[in-house]
């Protein structure tokens, strides 16, 4: 049996995420065109490159030990690709290791000739001698085991280590966390205009209310953009917990004029679409800003339904000082590590590093110094984060009370007022989600006045 053209597909895509940083979600869907697979073989390809992906730190330490090596850098890409996609067809799908050590093999003679042929076929036969079990026991041993098995980068399990005993929820919990991130996570839909029954209801596809947003439906099976009502814009693909933060900035309490709202770093445009639907309902103004006129383009057309918006392209730092104290309701939903929504980007978790959480917690003070500014008194600022990072989340509140003059309202009464629901949060006046707990991304998310 020669190499099939699924797993001809996820090692062509292994290798460009490998070789040219290239994102899983944008570079699968294109190389899939070009090779015309049947939907059965596309999905087959689609999980060998998202759990491969996923699970790379895992499979790489099961490498380690069978080969002695102490990385796999010092591998040929084509090498590595194919033994990471082997060892998760083996042990996470369970293919037979005949097929697997076979495919394998015929693969490395395609992409690299002969000479690795014998290198790949031992590797693969040792790693077939054990089971999942036998191999999590191995290395849950060695050093770093936890981050090995479960396949997050060491830093990182430590900083959401200390997140999760920072946010009051039970530092037990991490390798429910750690195992959460590495499930595909569900599709959900955020009605944004019209009916949410009386679209599950007309909608050809399984969906469900989700647990706790009023505007959510989560999807089971099918393809959104089939949906007429996606392709409109009246409903959008969001995940719940996403949901969940626009809500908070939509329905955070303030006295007075209620008519400027601000969605200060609005691209790709996901929560802006609810605001502005909202917006339009209670005849406030929105105006979505964004730094990259590529991510406004995003949020133009996002916003497309709606005529009451104005889209700026421009460096949220300005505004503070360009427009001092002009809106009533800000919505900073800055930039950041991204490690709440792990879950969705198989491969961000490896191009992470430590220095970029030094940069991005220097420029969200710097925004969140900005939105302060352009706060009127008695104003709401609704800050969130997808990352649950203790410098992302906590200190920056520390910086806004102690700095900024801003004093904090309860995000967690607030939320529950806004779903006319009850959702398991920890004490204190944030809302920190988590994916093993809500089933959503880990979004953080508080509520400031002045
Ligand atoms: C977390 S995303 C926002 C997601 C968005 N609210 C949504 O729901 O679709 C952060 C956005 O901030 C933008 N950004 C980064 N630096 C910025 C700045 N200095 N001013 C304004 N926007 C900025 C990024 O390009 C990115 O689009």
């Amino acid at each position: 049996m020669s190499l099939t053209d699924s797993r001809r597909v996820a090692i062509d895509t292994l290798l460009d995420i490998d070789l040219e940083e290239a994102y899983a979600s944008i570079r699968l869907p294109e190389i899939l065109r070009q090779a015309q697979l049947s939907p059965r073989d596309a999905a087959f390809a689609t999980e060998l490159v998202y759990g491969t992906s996923r699970l790379t730190g895992r499979y790489d330490a099961i490498f380690r030990l069978i080969t002695g090596r102490r990385s796999m850098g010092e591998l040929d890409p084509p090498v590595r690709a194919i033994l990471r996609m082997a060892a998760h067809d083996m042990l996470a799908l369970k293919t037979s290791p005949h097929a697997v050590v076979s495919q394998a093999v015929d693969a490395t003679r395609e992409y690299c000739g002969h000479r690795p042929t014998g290198f790949v076929n031992g590797v693969l036969r040792t790693l077939s001698r054990r089971d999942l079990a036998e191999w999590r026991c191995d290395v849950l041993a060695g050093r770093d085991g936890i981050a090995h098995w479960y396949s997050h980068p060491s830093w990182l399990v430590t900083e959401l280590s200390a997140a999760l005993a920072s946010h009051g929820d039970d530092p037990r919990d991490l390798t429910k966390l750690l195992v959460a991130n590495n499930n595909p996570p569900s599709v959900d839909l955020a009605v944004r205009i019209g009916d949410r029954a009386a679209l599950q209801r007309h909608l050809p596809f399984d969906v469900e209310p989700t647990l706790y947003s009023p505007i959510g439906l989560r999807m089971s099976r099918g393809n959104p953009g089939r949906i007429r009502e996606v392709r409109s814009g009246k409903v959008a693909v969001q995940d719940e917990g996403s949901q969940l933060m626009t809500l908070l900035a939509m329905h955070a309490p303030l006295e007075g004029p209620d008519s400027a709202w601000l969605d200060m770093c609005a691209g790709p445009g996901g929560k802006a679409g609810i605001l502005a639907a909202e917006a339009a309902r209670r005849g406030a103004h929105l105006v979505a800003n964004e730094v990259f006129e590529h991510r406004a383009e995003l949020v133009r057309s996002s916003l497309a339904p709606f005529e009451d918006v104005q889209i700026r392209v421009g460096d949220g730092r300005e505004i503070g000082e360009a427009e001092p104290k002009k809106y009533d309701r800000i919505l900073l939903d800055a930039p950041c590590t991204g490690t709440g929504s792990l879950r969705r980007r198989p491969e961000a978790r490896w191009r992470k590093r430590p220095a970029d959480l030094e940069e991005l917690t220097a420029l969200q003070r710097e925004l969140l110094t900005s939105a302060a500014g352009a706060l009127r008194d008695g104003g709401v600022l609704v800050y969130v984060t997808c990352s649950p990072l203790v410098a992302e989340t906590l200190t920056q509140v520390r910086h806004a009370t102690k700095t900024l003059g801003l004093t904090q309202l309860s995000a967690p009464e607030i939320l529950r007022g806004a779903i006319a629901t009850d959702i398991e949060l920890p004490e204190g006046d944030n809302v920190q989600l988590w994916p093993h707990r809500h089933g959503t991304d880990a979004m953080f998310g508080t509520v400031f006045t002045r």
